[in-house]
């Protein structure tokens, strides 16, 4: 199981195979992709993957399509199911059998860097998952109110063009806005606290990284000599703590009747907390911290990801406008103008489709021996995933799946007048993977497609967007033919903007 462990390797060599070194047998029936996989040459084929793993994921997905391949990880094979078929075949199978909290254990390396207190809770998921999104116009009414110190405060607004560099302008801003749906006023405008999430979500990645290709009796040390993250998240709580205590005092008091309550996350945290009674503030300011992990990354990719694809296609950027401005007009900054916003949903949804941010989805560990709807056996310990990307550009879910069309999702509204969940960026399918699928998909995409759609709406009535022209700007990628000449996103890093003279007030 553990190729990297000197302790497995020298077992397969001495051939006395265990249970740890009986997995590599036991998965000599499931096709590697990427490089060979026998012992000590697999190195070679992790390297590839670590190199390219949207090319090696891409060939595995057309090669053994209806079925499962497996890649080599720097630490261990990961099978990659493949086909519409296996998704609903995992995304159906209980914790039990296939489990998400080993899974992602495996993928964020959870316990060994949080701590086992941490890595076994889970009761915010449901929170996110029920309260939080049944109170989204009223929280969203917050987020909005942010937007203009958001974006003004890390978006130039000067007349003429300047150069931004979007990634690190993006993660701010997102920062920002999320944790005024997270923990409200002032800690939204608290730069340290923005600071320290940011780092802590950057660092616990990267150090998940490392975790992850050191050999396993080594883990432990390297946590202990190289991680600061343990002590970045009892930082960020030393914000959050003193939030939760006045809070707290208000709820003593005033009990239900209290008419300031809070709209955000923390508060809803804090009731759950109250039920659950064995949950003390030092946990519930943990869980609020550790929220920015799931959301502050995935959310500033995806709309890095849409803001470069603006600039390449400015084209588009006149139709977006005219929607934003036709329903903040009629109905002002609310959720209602939110949700009528189909365009700028479509448009997210293209954007993620060609540029998905999470690699992989319904990642689990098989707890014990099992079969596959496509009789490929999966042996107790087995680390599993789907690829996203691959159906994402896969010809016989989308037409003309190569070229990027911003509207292929709003379409169909436009054209019938009928609203389709289905065409929506929140939607889950074994062909729409962005957020996973099934009963452990993203509990906070319905919060993140409202952030993203407002953020992408306020920036474009506010602001114009091109390409940046400068000399170092053009040391990007080729271009992709298959994108009609244009590479959408991800070039230089930097696009150019403009402040918009703006007529309505209403607007910005
Ligand atoms: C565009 C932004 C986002 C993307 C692309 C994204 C994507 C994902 C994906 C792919 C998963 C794994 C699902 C699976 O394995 O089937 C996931 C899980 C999760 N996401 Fe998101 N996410 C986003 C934003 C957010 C936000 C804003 C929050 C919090 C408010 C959040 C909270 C979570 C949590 C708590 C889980 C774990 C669910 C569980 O363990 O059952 N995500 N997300």
């Amino acid at each position: 199981k553990w190729y990297f462990d000197p302790v497995c390797v020298a077992l397969v060599f001495s051939g006395k195979a265990n249970a740890r070194s009986s997995i590599l047998v036991q998965l000599r029936h499931i096709p590697a992709v990427g490089g060979p996989s026998i012992p000590l040459l697999f190195y070679l084929a992790a390297a590839k993957f670590a190199r390219c793993p949207d090319g090696v994921l891409q060939e595995g997905y057309e090669k053994h399509h209806g079925s499962a391949f497996k890649v080599a990880l720097p630490n261990r094979w990961l099978v990659v199911i493949a086909g519409l078929e296996g998704v609903e075949d995992i995304r159906r199978r209980p914790d039990s059998g296939l489990s998400i909290s080993a899974g992602s254990n495996e993928q964020f390396q959870r316990e060994l860097i949080l701590g086992s207190d941490l890595h076994g809770i889970r009761w915010h998921v449901d929170v996110i998952k029920t309260t939080f999104t049944q109170d989204l116009p009223t929280i969203l009414l917050e987020l909005l109110d942010e937007l203009p110190s958001a974006v003004q405060g890390n978006i130039p607004c000067a007349h003429e063009w300047t150069t931004l560099n979007v990634r690190s302008a993006v993660i701010n801003m997102v920062a920002q806005v999320s944790n005024r749906a997270f923990g409200g006023l002032p800690l939204s405008r608290s730069r340290a606290y923005l600071d320290l999430a940011i780092r802590f979500t950057v660092s616990r990645m990267k150090n998940a990284n490392v975790v992850k290709i050191m050999p396993r009796v080594l883990r432990p040390i390297a946590v202990r000599l190289l991680i600061k993250t343990r002590s970045a998240l009892l930082e960020g709580t030393t914000y959050i703590e003193p939030i939760i205590r006045t809070r707290r005092a208000k709820m003593k008091r005033f009990g239900n009747d209290w008419r300031d309550r809070p709209n955000d996350l923390l508060q809803l945290y804090m009731e759950e907390a109250t039920e659950r009674r064995n949950t003390s503030d030092q946990t519930v300011a943990e869980r609020l911290f550790l929220t920015n992990f799931a959301s502050i990354h995935t959310s500033s990719m995806s709309l890095t990801n849409a803001l470069q694809d603006l600039a390449v296609f400015p084209e588009h950027i006149a139709a977006l406008r005219a929607e934003v401005e036709e329903v903040v007009t009629s109905e002002g900054w609310t959720k209602a103008a939110v949700d009528n916003m189909w365009k700028v949903d479509s448009f997210l949804r293209e954007s993620q489709r060609l540029h998905t941010v999470a690699r992989f989805a319904l990642t689990r560990i098989a707890l014990k021996d099992l079969t596959l709807i496509d009789g490929t056996f999966i042996p107790k310990g087995t680390f599993i995933a789907i690829a996203t990307s691959p159906p994402h550009r896969d010809h016989r879910h989308y037409q003309s799946a190569d070229v990027f069309n911003p509207f292929r999702f709003s379409r169909t509204r436009e054209e019938t007048g009928v609203v389709s969940a289905a065409q929506a960026f929140t939607h889950t399918s074994a062909k729409w993977l962005a957020f996973g699928h099934g009963k452990h998909a993203c509990p906070g995409r319905f919060f993140a497609a409202d952030e993203l759609k407002a953020l992408v709406a306020y920036i474009i009535v506010n602001y114009d967007i091109k390409a940046d022209d400068s000399d170092d700007a053009s040391s990007g990628p080729a271009t992709s033919p298959a994108s009609g000449g244009k590479d959408t996103a991800n070039t230089s890093g930097k696009i150019m903007v403009r402040k918009r003279k703006s007529d309505s007030a209403a607007l910005n």
